[in-house]
């Protein structure tokens, strides 16, 4: 079987051309969607995530700021700051990059960003949402993959999805996603028991474990479509996924690359978590 590509970068340009028409219809509105991002620390790669987050912002026409803080901000202190912003009308989306410094609880500043600016999708309240299936702001990596399949017709309900990782920012809300798509899915982890034979089974594969190219051809059944979350990069400085890409395509329908796979897309969902948020949740 040779297996098609779904280019994430191309649909990315697609996308953001349609988005950038929609900013400017909001901004004859008088209404620039913002987003502002905090970074604490000088982590280089959630640098270059930013730099990305905020060249694709201006290419659509979002206006964008980035706060940087020192690795030694106090948690009290972040959280003053997000709260500023929460009271900005003129901010309408923050994203605190991730990871954060271990001296700062993940979960205390996730939750003090206002829902309704949360275009991240990682407030309890959004989350809590997208399990119901109500209208919210859905976590970017999840909604990237689910544009991805659908940009190909790919069928989603009634197949069976092995999602292998079930980290809160993509595992577990992708398994979600897929059942709000009706498919029948199946989570595995480090505590799995013999992995390949989930991963036999699996129509729809979605592979974020942060392990290079741990998964190949040997662990999928023929025909499978193969969703490549990881992002590693090696000491050669290139950028590989979780998956050997050139192995497993001889036997998938469908394959995502990296780089030029699910990382664009999850910027392009974040723009557009941040048009909604500008329009207000219930849309206007
Ligand atoms: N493309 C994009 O936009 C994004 C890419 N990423 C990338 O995706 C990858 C995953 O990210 P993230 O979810 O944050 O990572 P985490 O490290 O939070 O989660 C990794 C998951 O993989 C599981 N795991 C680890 N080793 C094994 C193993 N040997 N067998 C089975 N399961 C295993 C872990 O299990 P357990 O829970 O038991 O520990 C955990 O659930 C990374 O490469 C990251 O860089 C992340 C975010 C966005
Ligand atoms: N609050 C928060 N929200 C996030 O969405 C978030 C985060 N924290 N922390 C880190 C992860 C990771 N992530 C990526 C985004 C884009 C690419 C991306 O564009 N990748 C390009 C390559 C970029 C390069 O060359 O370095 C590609 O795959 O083609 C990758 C990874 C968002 N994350």
């Amino acid at each position: 079987m040779s297996a098609e590509v779904i280019n994430g970068k191309d649909l990315s340009y697609e996308l953001k051309q349609e988005m950038k028409e929609e900013v400017n219809v909001l901004k004859h509105k008088g209404l620039t969607p913002h987003l502002t991002v905090i970074i604490v620390g000088d982590n280089p790669a959630s640098k270059s995530y930013v730099r990305g987050k905020q060249k694709a912002s201006d290419e659509v026409g979002i206006s964008s700021d980035v706060i940087e803080l020192p690795a030694s901000t106090s948690e009290e202190e972040l959280l003053q700051i997000i709260t500023e912003l929460n009271n900005d009308s003129t901010v309408h989306g923050i994203l605190v990059q991730l990871p954060l410094p271990e001296h700062i609880r993940e979960e205390s500043v996730i939750v003090s960003i206002d829902p309704s600016k949360d275009v991240d999708g990682f407030h309890p309240v959004n989350i809590g949402r997208m399990m119901t299936g109500e209208d919210t702001f859905l976590p970017c990596t999840p909604a990237g993959i689910i544009t991805m399949l659908k940009s190909k017709n790919i069928e989603i309900s009634g197949k069976h999805a092995v999602v292998l990782g079930r980290s809160n920012i993509v595992g577990k809300p992708v398994g979600q996603l897929l059942l709000n798509e009706n498919a029948t899915v199946t989570y595995c982890h480090s505590r799995t028991n013999d992995l390949k034979a989930f991963t036999k089974q699996a129509d729809i594969l979605v592979v974020a474990l942060g392990i290079p190219e741990m998964i190949n051809d040997t662990h999928l059944k023929e025909g499978a479509v193969v969703i490549d979350v990881g992002i590693n990069r090696l000491d050669d400085g290139s950028l590989t996924g979780d998956v050997d890409f050139d192995r497993a395509k001889e036997v998938t329908s469908y394959i995502t690359p990296v780089p030029r796979g699910v990382g664009p897309m999850t910027i392009t969902m974040l723009l557009k978590n941040t048009i909604k948020a500008a329009r207000g949740l219930s849309g206007n």
